[in-house]
């Protein structure tokens, strides 16, 4: 199975991702760009990166989730092909309903940069295998849009069908419950504000996001 990166006007973490998911994964992922309507065949995951896609016009990755290529990414998760999006991603796919909520502007109003402490709170997943049960790690966040919202009811559910992957530490952006990422109902779509992809080696300062790729590739790309 192969690995696809798809590339927004605006991306700025597709290379990062793919860096890792090759290092990682062994294999280098297709980049697809945005106004593609066809994704290759025998994917085993698909990656959507973090950045500014359309200058996050209207709102960050409104845009980008109406580019052509978004359709056969939703079919392609609806299949259950795994789906991960990190910081912009995660906006990605919100907008394209692929996961519930929105992401809004920071309570704190300001770009918030700096490395942060997760907690992980389902293990069980996909996404999340390769950590241990009640781990806190350190993972960088880069974002003016990390602030996520739905409601109580909403909430409710999504924690009561274990659906939080991971959650801060302590406030960061505002976010309900604090949750940092969020599965949807299926397990198979992730999408995180962190970057996982930018801890991956002792350069990058540690590694806490490096178990992320090896607990998915291995199952994905196998
Ligand atoms: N690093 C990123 O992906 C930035 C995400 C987004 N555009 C924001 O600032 O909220």
């Amino acid at each position: 199975m192969k690995a696809a990166v798809i590339v927004f006007p605006g991306s700025n973490c597709d290379r990062d991702l793919a860096v890792a998911i090759r290092e990682i994964g062994g294999t280098a992922p297709t980049m697809v760009w945005h106004g593609d309507s066809d994704l290759p065949d025998d994917l085993g995951l698909i990656a959507v990166p973090g950045g500014f896609s359309y200058g996050d016009y209207l709102r960050s990755g409104a845009m980008a989730a109406r580019s052509p290529i978004m359709r056969a990414v939703s079919d392609a998760a609806a299949r259950g092909v795994p789906v991960l999006g990190v910081c912009n991603g995660f906006q990605v796919l919100t907008e394209a309903g692929l996961l519930p909520g929105a992401l809004m502007r920071n309570a704190g109003i300001d770009f918030v940069c700096r490395d942060v402490a997760l907690t992980v709170d389902n293990t069980q997943s996909l996404f999340t295998s390769g950590y241990d049960a009640g781990e806190t790690i350190t993972v960088p966040v880069a974002h003016h849009d990390g602030n996520y919202f739905a409601d109580d009811a909403t909430l409710d559910r999504l924690e009561g069908e274990g659906r939080v992957a991971f959650r801060y530490a302590e406030g960061v952006n505002g976010s309900a419950r604090n949750i940092a990422g969020l599965l949807n109902a299926d397990g198979n779509v992730l999408g995180m504000m962190p970057h996982p992809e930018r801890r991956i080696e002792a350069a990058h300062g540690g590694s806490d996001g490096r178990r992320l790729f090896e607990g998915l590739l291995a199952k994905v790309l196998a």
